[in-house]
């Protein structure tokens, strides 16, 4: 069974149909992020979803509960931990006394622990609460009553990056010990860290949903190589070349040798350039290969066979070489962007 499922949930505000027409599945012991620019439809997904406004049409299910039945919500409640977009406390009481009274209707057995982890000041009254304490609280309070599936709208705003780190550390833990989450976020670093999957939704639409090592996948490496010599682009005119640049320049200009021919610049990418170790037997750890006349650097994002590319490469003399994964930004930008393609 999902631990959350999401069926043709539509939601027409009037102006704006916010959802329309989503359909997804949450794992039991799966981490997913739900992603989209801002306006996309996240917020009512997820209010949808703890039952705080009614679907149009269409619907879901949370630990197998009907969100459309709020009795049956109510009983599935107990076992959901949530954390709304910008959580509000009480202002007139301390953070203690909204756990208290949290813990009254939930439990609050992970409370001590969740409180050295997040560490709000919880004897201060919640009106004193910088945004990031307020943030910390409601993260207490979701997961305090060790809940079985957690819904988070964008947890990790409002942290500095240390205690963002220390929530990406938590739920890593939590998925460990088989916590089900389902999280929004814009963190793309936190998203790649923590998630399993993810659904990215744009206009009202959900526009994929997919496994965040397929994504990286299909998205390639960002390849980076120097070679001696004039190379125009056709040079790399193999299946999985996307988007190839080359410049040229001369080799014997200073600029132009700063970082290979730099001994002591400290970089160490200078000694472990991958293929660079096909290279001439001039390629000393240290001394990347001196070259006289032109060097072209060419960049472009590689799908294809690395084979081929190292047989590509292996006709000449390749200087440097960088082979990086795509950075995920750029593959949601494709779905974030404006092109349905
Ligand atoms: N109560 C409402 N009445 C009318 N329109 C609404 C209402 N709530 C949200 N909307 C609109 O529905 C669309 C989706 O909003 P939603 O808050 O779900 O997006 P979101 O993806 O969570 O955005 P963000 O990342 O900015 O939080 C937006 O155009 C928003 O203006």
């Amino acid at each position: 069974m999902a631990a959350l499922e999401v069926e043709r949930l539509t939601k027409d505000y009037g102006e704006v149909l916010a959802n329309d027409d989503v359909t997804f599945a949450v794992e039991e012991g799966e981490v997913f992020g739900y992603l989209g620019p801002n306006g996309a439809g996240k917020t009512t997904t997820i209010r949808t979803l703890m039952g705080f406004q009614s679907p149009t049409s269409g619907g879901g299910t949370v630990l197998g509960h009907d969100v459309t039945d709020e009795t049956d919500l109510i009983a599935a409640k107990r076992r959901i931990g949530y954390l709304p977009a910008n959580p509000a406390f009480d202002e007139g009481v301390t953070g203690r006394e909204v756990l208290d009274l949290h813990a009254s209707i939930k439990g609050d057995e992970r409370r001590a622990d969740l409180l050295e982890t997040f560490d709000p000041p919880i004897d201060r009254k919640v009106r004193d609460y910088s945004t990031g304490n307020v943030q910390k609280l409601g993260l207490v309070q979701a997961f305090m009553h060790d809940p079985d599936l957690v819904v988070m709208d964008e947890p990790t705003a409002g942290l500095d990056p240390l205690m963002q780190r220390a929530f990406n550390d938590f739920v890593e833990a939590e998925k460990e010990r088989g916590l089900t989450v389902f999280l929004s976020s814009h963190v793309l670093s936190e998203v790649r860290r923590v998630c399993d999957r993810v659904g990215i939704i744009r206009q009202g639409r959900l526009v994929t949903t997919e496994r965040i090592e397929d994504l990286l996948q299909r998205t390639g490496k960002f390849v980076r190589v120097r070679v001696a010599g004039d190379v125009s682009a056709s040079a790399f005119d193999i299946d999985g070349v996307h988007d190839v640049s080359c410049s040229t320049t001369d080799g014997g200009r200073a600029d132009d040798r700063t970082e290979a021919d730099d001994p002591d610049d400290g970089n160490p990418d200078d000694s472990t350039a991958g293929p660079s170790a096909a290279a001439p037997s001039d390629t000393a750890d240290t001394d990347p290969p001196r070259v006289a006349g032109p060097v072209t650097e060419c960049t472009f994002t590689f799908t294809g066979d690395v084979n081929e590319l190292i047989a590509v490469l292996g006709g000449r003399r390749v200087l440097d070489l960088d082979v990086e994964e795509a950075p995920l930004e750029e593959v949601f930008m494709r779905f974030y962007g404006g092109n349905d393609a």
